[in-house]
């Protein structure tokens, strides 16, 4: 029987274990999104998890929209990450970035005042905080032209490039949680008469494209990607989500990517889509490669995932945050720590790299 403390292979790389960190956008890289000490320190504490999955890191300056999150489209930047990737694999772990635009969600302060790009003009239900504020509502955004749409697909495959020759071990593709790439998929939000909106494969060519382009770039097998089909983030939502999300991991099979994976809480751990079908066993059952599961998940429960073959690795999020040694915790059936939310985005060290490891993880010396 296969456990979540058994090695896995995902694409080029072998896990020691198949405890994932699941991305969490941290804001610790400063105002110029380059991931200093403090983030390789954090990083490197959590290195016994079979893969870290970096937070949300812009792939363009007119993708990032979070106060003090990562980029990874420019020279400083992407020796910001290699000190980030050398610390983790020092510790003997092993380091995915997750790359995202965020699209209508990037509010106008972080563009001098001018629009968001989205694949329609769209305006997501929702605020941020900005260099001018807290809580400043969002603005409506204006729709990509197809030179556009090429340029940020050139954006995705030019970051994945930066990753690697940073020394990191691959790329997630955030296609999730109503970003760029979800806003084209899903068709409340995509109101496009062009190639790209209209039926399903139309609202799913942008998603390809950027795959196509990161794996040319990089090569598939350090090639990940993040959907999450009942996830109602930011408003959004898809009036065909069975058949859309169906049809999109169907055509990700093309690529033999290093993984898939899904963030779709377990039933009846998460109000907001209480009412949606859970779809994680039916795209499990169509995707050729690993899949990833995500969402509410405890050892147990993650162990169940693996012996009902629904998925070949589990991704933590929230418990990985006040739990550096989440693996040993788990393997001792030691108490978790709670995390302090208060911490979640703030700039420094506090609640963030300060949160006390327990015992050395056995399995991951
Ligand atoms: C502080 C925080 C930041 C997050 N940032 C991201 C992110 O950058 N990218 C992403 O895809 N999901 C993000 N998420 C969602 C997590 O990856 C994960 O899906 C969620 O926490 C559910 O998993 P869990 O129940 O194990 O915590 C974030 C969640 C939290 C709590």
């Amino acid at each position: 029987m296969t456990t979540i403390y058994d090695p896995m292979n995902l694409g080029a790389v072998t896990l020691k274990n198949r405890i994932i960190m699941a991305p969490m956008t941290r804001g610790r890289a400063g105002s110029s999104g380059v991931p200093g000490e403090l983030m390789a320190t954090y990083y490197a504490q959590r290195a016994s998890a079979g893969l870290l999955i970096a937070e949300a890191t812009a792939v363009s300056a007119d993708g990032r929209g979070w106060l003090n999150s990562p980029g990874l489209f420019n020279d400083e930047q992407q020796a910001g990450w290699s000190s980030v990737a050398e610390s983790v694999h020092q510790a003997g772990g092993k380091l995915f970035v997750q790359l995202w635009h965020m699209g209508a969600t990037v509010h106008p302060d972080f563009l001098d005042g001018d629009k968001a790009v989205s694949s329609s003009a769209i305006r997501p239900k929702g605020k941020h905080a900005t260099p001018l504020g807290e809580g400043r509502e969002l603005g409506t955004a204006r729709p990509l032209s197809i030179e556009g749409i090429s340029i940020q697909v050139q954006n995705f495959a030019r970051a994945a490039r930066r990753a690697i020759d940073a020394g990191l071990d691959g790329v997630e593709i955030h296609a999730a949680n109503g970003y760029l790439i979800d806003q084209f998929t899903r068709d409340s939000c995509n109101l496009r008469t062009d190639d790209y909106g209209g039926n399903i494969d139309n609202r799913l060519r942008f998603m390809r494209e950027v795959v196509a382009a990161v794996c040319k770039a990089i090569g598939a097998d350090k090639v990940g990607i993040r959907l999450s089909p009942t996830n109602v983030s930011w408003g959004v939502s898809d009036s065909q989500y069975q058949e859309t999300f169906t049809q999109a991991v169907k055509q990700l099979n093309e690529f033999g990517l290093a993984y898939l994976h899904l963030l779709e809480h377990l039933p009846g751990t998460e109000k907001a889509v209480a009412k949606l079908d859970y779809l994680t066993p039916q795209l499990r059952k169509y995707f050729d490669g690993p899949v990833l599961v995500n969402g509410g998940y405890s050892p147990e429960s993650a162990q169940k995932a693996l012996d009902s073959d629904l998925a070949d690795g589990v991704a933590f999020g929230v418990p990985f945050i006040a739990n550096p040694d989440l693996v040993a915790r788990f393997e001792t059936g030691s108490e978790l720590a709670v995390p302090e939310s208060q911490y979640f985005y703030t700039p420094d060290s506090a609640g963030y790299t300060d949160y006390e490891s327990q015992s050395p993880c056995r399995i991951c010396i």
